[in-house]
């Protein structure tokens, strides 16, 4: 009975995963969450496009290599998303019109979200897991970057439409009207600073006992009221968690390059609203760091080490294992932003977000299951083309 089953479930896989996962614009997202938003619309397009993005990724999931899947917590992971993606498909026949079935949609979708909170520890975890039973190899260490970067993607993207789907018609309609599902329409970005420096100010007070101060500058290119407060369509959770982690670096950064001088040097925050782009420019004195160790900073490897900073109040660490960074840039490239760091060692580093003005150049940035992602998995180590030091005069070997 089970093998076939497994079969069955098998098909679906194959099946779903067949489809690309459709991006929707942030425009698309407040056009149908604000003319009064339609529950069995909603349902139709969340019963197809959720199994196809859960799909997509345990395609993926299964192509990594055996001992990381091996490893209890990635197996316990896999079999989160494995059990959600039945309970979506259960719904595949369901009578959009049945009013019942729809509240009982929303609640399943509810499960499912609270079954996931934990996935992005989990999986760290594992890596953990790998580390100290296989050790990891710079191959496999590749792998894995290119696997979780489209891993937390997926899950960025398939929490945003169940969170959208479950504040619009889920039963705790206590959100700020002005709102639409999980989006701010009207995001005043200066305050998103604000609110971000003074919660991680407050950290820093708590573990080093001092913390820098912020000039926040802002600048309206554009508008003929230069004075009119730089607002945008997005999510303002989104913007927070990366605006809070760039300031617990920031931070930290500053404490520890001046520990013993009196007086620390503030930090600088840059908002400029140009035609296109809304761009944050986050600088700080805190020494930087060289250029060698720079691109370790997205690294998920590098950053499973405990990291300080992190409330001690007993509850979760706050950026989880030291993840913040890669995540942080995930969040502002999933609708097409970006997030990059530019450090001048002995001085100091500059963090850019850049994030798209038109809500319909804000399309979601979904990872694709094809023949290219997959041979990410399968193709063998690659021969660099460039010289690597000391290779002075062996035989080319390509
Ligand atoms: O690498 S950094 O330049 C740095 C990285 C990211 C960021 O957002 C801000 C930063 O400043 N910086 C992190 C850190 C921590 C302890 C001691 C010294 C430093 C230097």
């Amino acid at each position: 009975f089970s093998r076939r089953l497994f079969q069955h479930f098998r098909q679906y896989l194959d099946h779903y995963s067949q489809y690309n996962p459709s991006p929707l614009s942030m425009k698309q997202f407040i056009d149908f969450g604000s003319q009064n938003a339609c529950e069995k619309t909603s349902f139709e397009f969340l019963r197809k496009e959720l199994p196809v993005r859960l799909a997509n990724i345990m395609k993926e999931i299964n192509l990594l290599p055996d001992n990381l899947l091996q490893m209890p917590s990635v197996a316990m992971v896999q079999g989160w998303y494995q059990l959600s993606f039945k309970e979506i498909l259960a719904y595949e026949h369901a009578d959009p019109d049945d009013a019942e079935m729809l509240e009982n949609f929303t609640e399943r979708l509810v499960k499912i979200r609270n079954r996931h909170t934990n996935v992005v520890e989990t999986m760290a975890q594992g890596v953990i897991e790998l580390k100290e039973s296989h050790g990891i190899d710079s191959n496999t260490e590749t792998r894995i970057q290119y696997f979780l970067d489209r891993f937390y993607m997926s899950r960025i993207s398939i929490r945003m439409l169940i969170n959208q789907h479950t504040l619009l018609f889920g039963s705790q309609l206590s959100q700020n009207t002005r709102h639409i599902g999980c989006i701010d329409p009207n995001c005043v970005v200066i305050d998103v600073v604000k609110d971000s420096y003074e919660n991680a100010k407050f950290l820093c007070d708590q573990y080093y006992l001092t913390a820098p101060e912020v000039k926040i500058t802002s600048l309206n290119a554009t508008a003929e009221e230069k004075a009119e407060q730089i607002r945008m369509v997005y999510v303002p959770s989104h913007l927070y968690h990366i605006l809070f982690e760039l300031f617990k670096n920031a931070m930290r950064a500053v404490v520890e390059f001046h520990n013993e001088d009196v007086e620390l040097p503030h930090l600088e925050v840059m908002i400029t609203k140009g035609v296109e782009d809304v761009s944050i420019k986050m600088s700080d004195k805190g020494g930087g760091i060289p250029r060698s160790k720079s691109e370790m900073l997205f690294h998920y490897m590098y950053s499973t080490a405990p990291q300080p900073m992190r409330s001690d109040n007993g509850s979760a660490p706050l950026a989880g294992y030291g993840y913040g960074l890669p995540l942080s840039r995930l969040y502002a490239r999933y609708f097409h932003g970006d997030l990059i760091l530019s450090s001048v060692e002995g001085c100091g580093t500059d963090a850019f977000i850049y994030l798209k003005l038109f809500p319909s150049e804000a399309n979601e940035l979904l990872p694709v299951y094809n023949t290219t992602a997959s041979k990410m998995y399968h193709s063998d180590t690659l021969i660099s083309d460039w010289s690597s030091p000391g290779a002075g005069t062996t035989m080319s070997r390509g």
